[in-house]
Order: structure tokens, then sequence, then C-alpha cells
């Protein structure tokens, strides 16, 4: 559903690419991991296929498909209709995305009025379903409430509602768990499973953490300096990585979360 056609992004103010010639496939709902250090170009490469790359700033080359559709240089207007219809997009800092001054109910709520005509009951209650999704409790109460009512977790979980309300094809989530607490983390990897399997949406899920991919993808790429050095199912990778790269990421995961699930 999802294919990178040798991308090439560079920003015209850096020397080196950000992302060199890199090829990735996305089936029917899957679940791809990307991993690699902070700067390897993850975050690039899942911009590139939303459509957020800075045009301006930078070069880029190659060919994004979304079910046929080329997105890497395609309008803006085309764009804008793809990423709140077919794509959604979760990031890292659920703070930083959501406007402080709106209430919850109307942020999940805003693709359907941008990109739909539903009347406002149905939207309503499309959202309360996609904040059920995201295992949200008392879905009606948290609508009307502010971002600053909620725990980390909470808002997370309300961006993942947004995200998924107006039920896109492609999920991008560039470290949506990074910033909370394991047991949260977790919580939320568990639901983006059940998601999953449930409504067949596929999944980016961008990490620098190859443990945490590990829990939610069978398939995972690995990202060094803008360059994808090794791709596979991930318990291939994980216990027989190919490339010293990948080593060195097992490497840095404690020996105790290592050791766990191994089948
Ligand atoms: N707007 C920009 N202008 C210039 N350089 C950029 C821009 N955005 C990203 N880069 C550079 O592109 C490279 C890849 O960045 P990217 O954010 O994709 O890395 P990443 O693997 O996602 O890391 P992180 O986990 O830290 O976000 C980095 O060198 C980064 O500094």
């Amino acid at each position: 559903m999802l294919e990178i056609q040798d991308l090439h992004v560079k920003f015209h103010n850096r020397d080196r690419e950000a992302v060199s010639g890199v090829s990735l496939t996305i089936q029917d709902g899957e679940i791809l991991g990307l991993v690699g250090e902070s700067g390897s170009g993850k975050s690039v490469t899942a911009m590139s296929v939303a459509g957020l790359l800075p045009r301006k700033q930078c070069d880029y080359t190659g060919r994004i498909l979304l079910d046929g559709q080329e997105l890497l240089h395609a309008d803006r207007s085309v764009l804008r209709e793809i990423q709140g219809a077919e794509i959604g997009v979760v990031f890292q800092e659920p703070q930083s995305c959501m406007d402080p001054l709106m209430k919850i109910g109307s942020q999940v709520e805003e693709t359907l009025r941008i990109h739909t005509q539903m009347p406002k009951e149905e939207r309503h209650q499309r959202a309360l379903a996609a904040m059920a999704a995201a295992e949200l409790p008392d879905p009606e109460g948290i609508c009307d409430k502010y971002p600053h009512e909620l725990s980390g977790g909470m808002l997370q979980r309300a961006m993942i509602a947004a995200a998924i309300v107006n039920r896109p094809k492609l999920l991008l989530l560039d470290e949506p768990t990074t910033a909370l607490d394991v047991t949260i983390q977790a919580q939320i990897l568990e639901m983006l499973k059940k998601l999953n399997r449930e409504s067949g949406v596929s999944m980016l899920f961008i990490s620098h953490n190859l443990n945490v991919v590990r829990k939610l993808c069978r398939r995972v790429a690995v990202m060094q300096r803008g360059v994808l050095v090794e791709e596979g199912d991930t318990d291939q990778v994980f216990y027989h990585p190919q490339h010293p790269y990948t080593q060195k990421l097992i490497d840095a995961i404690p020996t105790r979360n290592r050791k766990e699930e191994r089948p």
C-alpha cells in the first residue's frame, strides 16, 4: 500500500543528505518499525510520506506511492486532502501538537470538520468512537477537558484518537511513546496492536529503541546516517543482525530486557 522508492532528501543548509536512497514498502495492514539513532533520517522519511517536508528548504527526489498515488511531488492541495483523509500522524510530544485553548473533543473532531461534510452530531459520535478505540476512559467527559487537564499518556491517546478519527489507511507514529513512562508505554503499544488488528490500519512506527519496536512490529528497517542498512523480520534482525550498526543498537538495550520474550 505504501511504497517509498529511492528517496533522497538534502537540506540546503546541510552538507550531506538527511535521507540517502531509502526504499521501503508497507503492505496492507502491516506495522513496519523504523529504528536508528537520533539524526539518522527517520523523521525526515516520515515527513516526506506525510507531505510535511519543508519543500523550499531542501532538494528531494524519488517516489512515494500510497495505493499507487504519488505523494512526494504532489500538489499541496492534493497533499492536504491525503493528510487528513488517508494518513494520520502522531508525534512524540502531544503537548506541542495540541491547541491549549481548545477542548479535546473539538481537537479530535478537527479532521472531520475540515475534510468531510459530516453533520455535527455524527462527528461527535465518530470522535467518541475514536477515543474509545484509543482506550481513553470516559470519552464523553474527556471531550470537555482542555489539554492541560490530561496526563501525558491520556494526551497521547487523544492524539491517536485525532489521527484515526477519519479512518486513515496509514498511521505514521514518530516516537509516540518515548516521552512516557514504561508502564504507560506498554499499554499504548498494546492498544496500537489491537487497533491494527481490529481496523486493519497500516502503521509506520518510528523509534530509536529496537526493544520497543520488537513488541509491536513483525518487520523492521534500520537507518544510519540517512541510509537503510538493514531490513527484515524483527526477530531475525534482533537475534542475527547482519550490520554492525544494528548490533550496536542491540548492545545498547539492557541485557535484562533483551532476554525477555525470546521465542
Ligand atoms: N528542517 C531541517 N533543516 C535542516 N536539517 C534538517 C531539518 N530537519 C531535519 N534535518 C536534519 O536531517 C537529519 C535527519 O533528521 P531526522 O529528524 O530525520 O532524524 P531522526 O532519525 O528522526 O532523529 P530524531 O529521533 O532525533 O528525530 C539530521 O541531521 C537533522 O539535523
